[in-house]
């Protein structure tokens, strides 16, 4: 993969954030949920901008955009498409605590091959390519290579979990797991914080979409991490009729006994 496209689709992702800025930063009423509100604005404006900027980059790629899924007729003959989401973290948009992201993946043969992820109220930005390896630019400019931590035996768990939809299962998942800190966050942040380092598993024990991950995915993968279903197997984005995700598990290094938890669940 070439950087000059990591780069070009990071001042995309950077873009669409500053778009999303100009509406986050007027007052919102923020039980507004109807069309025109500034949520919607926010996600149309960053998925006018993300979809057109991309037609330029790659006249010939098709784009799967959660805000305007009736436009993509399937991936192209190499199996190659742009998976985005403009506005990643709506609830936490409305609640203004600045956990919402731009996520642009790139598509071939079902795997996220380059992906950028930008938090726009934090001014943070991950971004990752297969070759690239997976990278952090923060909000002051420095930038720092990626690298998923090995959960020691004698520390808790640092688990992240989404702060707005945690799902059923998550309670007896946490009983059985001993001692365990679970930090909350919006977005796909959360899979960012694994592949930093930050915390060693995010458990998806409930619904997302196909664009929801494929952008932190990559950045987890090339930070030597990994995301899978409950049966082990990697999360793909190969089937784009069925635009769910199954549940999964973002790992960190060395947790390959995590899939077993869930076998006879
Ligand atoms: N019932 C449901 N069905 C499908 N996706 C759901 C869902 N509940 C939450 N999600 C997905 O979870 C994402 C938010 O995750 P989190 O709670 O971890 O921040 C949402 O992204 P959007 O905010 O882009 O809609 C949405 O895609
Ligand atoms: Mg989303």
């Amino acid at each position: 993969m070439n950087r000059q496209l990591l780069s070009e689709v990071e001042a995309i992702a950077r873009a669409a954030g500053a778009a999303i800025m100009d509406i986050y930063s007027r007052p919102i009423a923020v039980t507004e949920k109807a069309d025109q509100s500034p949520l919607t604005e926010a996600d149309q404006a960053a998925h006018h901008l993300i979809e057109q900027r991309l037609s330029l980059l790659s006249p010939a790629l098709p784009v799967l955009s959660e805000e305007d899924t009736a436009a993509f007729a399937g991936a192209d003959a190499q199996g190659r498409y742009w998976l985005i989401d403009p506005l990643d973290g709506t609830k936490e948009f409305i609640k203004r605590n600045g956990e919402f992201t731009v996520n642009i993946a790139l598509i071939e043969q079902g795997k996220s091959v380059l992906g950028v992820v930008y938090a726009p109220a934090l001014a943070v930005c991950y971004r990752a390519a297969v070759g690239l390896g997976a990278e952090k630019i923060d909000a002051a400019g420095q930038l720092t290579s990626l690298k998923v931590t090995t959960h020691q035996a004698s520390s808790p768990w640092r688990l992240v979990g989404s702060r707005s939809h945690a799902g059923d299962a998550m309670p007896a998942l946490l009983a059985q797991l001993g001692e365990h800190e679970l930090v909350p966050m919006g977005s796909s942040l959360k899979l960012c914080l694994v592949a930093e380092g930050s915390a060693d598993v995010y458990p998806r024990l409930g619904p997302t979409s196909l664009w929801d991950t494929a952008a932190a995915q990559c950045v987890v993968e090339q930070a030597g991490g990994s995301v899978v279903q409950l049966n082990g197997e990697t999360l793909s984005y190969a089937n784009t009729k069925q635009l769910l995700n199954p549940y999964f598990l973002v790992l960190g290094k060395n947790q390959q006994d995590w899939p077993s938890l869930f076998l006879d669940k």
